[in-house]
């Protein structure tokens, strides 16, 4: 289970799953092991950075007064979970169902139905680009994180550009399902706790993603409140690490790693600002090849198959033909 190092929580508040996990290690940002975790592709915790100090005074007034007239993207589930879909894709998987609405709201109003909620009302997570719609107050704010720390991993370990930074602010009990990403993620925490769970790119074949066409790309078929072990077996074997994150610290998640990411029940409300970022160019190619190397290999195989064969059914028997007998 994850460490408690502060006190300030305790194992009650994690969501229970049947899970074999190690501990993501916590390292002071001037500790140089840091970066031979970044460089190796590692998960770590990176505490006393001074990243987003600037945002620690974000209280949900302070961003109600600050965050100006615009519009933020709200997810509304009538569960605790927030599994991500993407819209584009949805026209070509018939009969998807979207597991969340996706609202647009005023940040007030927001607050205001944050404020009278009560257990058994939808929950709410709103996740939003920060641009420049936010008040003068906040782009302060933002100017302020010690981008000189952010850049110094970026330029480091060769990352591509920053694309974006997400505010995120979640209520207690929320759940983003396991999911990968292709870009690189420092995951500021700047209020209350949030429980991450981490796997390793060479567990995919124990998380089972949704095929690449499908709207929940990316996503992990398993549902962990209730894994189905007939349909997906090798979920028995998975191997991951936990941590769980407070104020201040940071999360390296590494390209490719799965994450599971938790509000805290009985936590109180979240709030998180991520740093994503371009991958990178890969300079030269060196072997073995690593395991999210052949994980973006994979994905390209599937994306030229299911676009010649054009019917999905098609691409197992034709997968099978391929290596059955002949690659043992
Ligand atoms: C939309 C992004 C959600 C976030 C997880 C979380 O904080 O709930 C995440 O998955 C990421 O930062 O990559
Ligand atoms: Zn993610």
């Amino acid at each position: 289970m994850a460490s408690n190092n502060s006190k300030c929580w305790d194992e009650s508040q994690l969501r229970n799953y049947d899970l074999n996990l190690e501990q993501i290690p916590r390292l002071h940002c001037d500790d140089p092991a840091v970066d031979e975790l970044i460089a190796a592709n590692k998960p770590v915790v990176i505490t006393g950075s001074k990243l987003v100090e600037s945002a620690r005074k974000w209280d949900l007034d302070y961003l109600e007064q600050n965050m100006g007239s615009g519009d933020y993207t709200v997810f509304i589930s009538q569960n605790h979970k927030f599994k991500y879909y993407d819209e584009k894709k949805i026209a070509k998987t018939s009969g998807f169902v979207p597991p969340t609405n996706k609202l647009d709201m005023k940040l007030p109003d927001f607050m205001k139905r944050l404020r009278k909620w009560k257990r058994g009302d939808d929950r709410m997570y709103l996740q939003q680009g920060l641009n420049n719609t936010v008040g003068p107050e906040i782009v302060k704010d933002f100017l302020k994180f010690d981008w000189d720390f952010c850049s110094g991993k970026q330029n480091k370990h060769h990352w591509g550009p920053l694309t974006s930074n997400l505010l995120l602010i979640g209520m207690e009990g929320n759940v983003t399902p396991c999911h990968y990403d292709e870009q690189q993620n420092l995951f500021a925490q700047v209020h209350g706790h949030k429980r991450c769970i981490l796997f390793a790119p060479d567990q995919f074949e124990c998380l089972y993603p949704h095929p690449v066409f499908h709207p929940h790309d990316r996503q992990s078929m398993v549902d962990f409140d209730e894994p189905d072990y007939n349909t997906f077996p090798k979920f028995r074997q998975v191997r991951g690490c936990e941590t769980v994150l407070g104020p201040g610290e940071i999360l390296y998640i590494p390209i490719y790693w799965w994450h599971h990411i938790e509000s805290l029940m009985r936590g109180g409300h979240t709030i998180t600002v991520n740093f994503w970022y371009k991958g990178g160019a890969n300079t030269s190619v060196t072997y073995p090849l690593k395991d999210h190397q052949k994980v973006a290999i994979m994905r390209n195989i599937e994306k030229m198959l299911v676009e010649v064969l054009q019917d999905p059914k098609e691409v197992s028997p034709l997968l099978r033909a391929i290596v059955l007998g002949r690659y043992t």
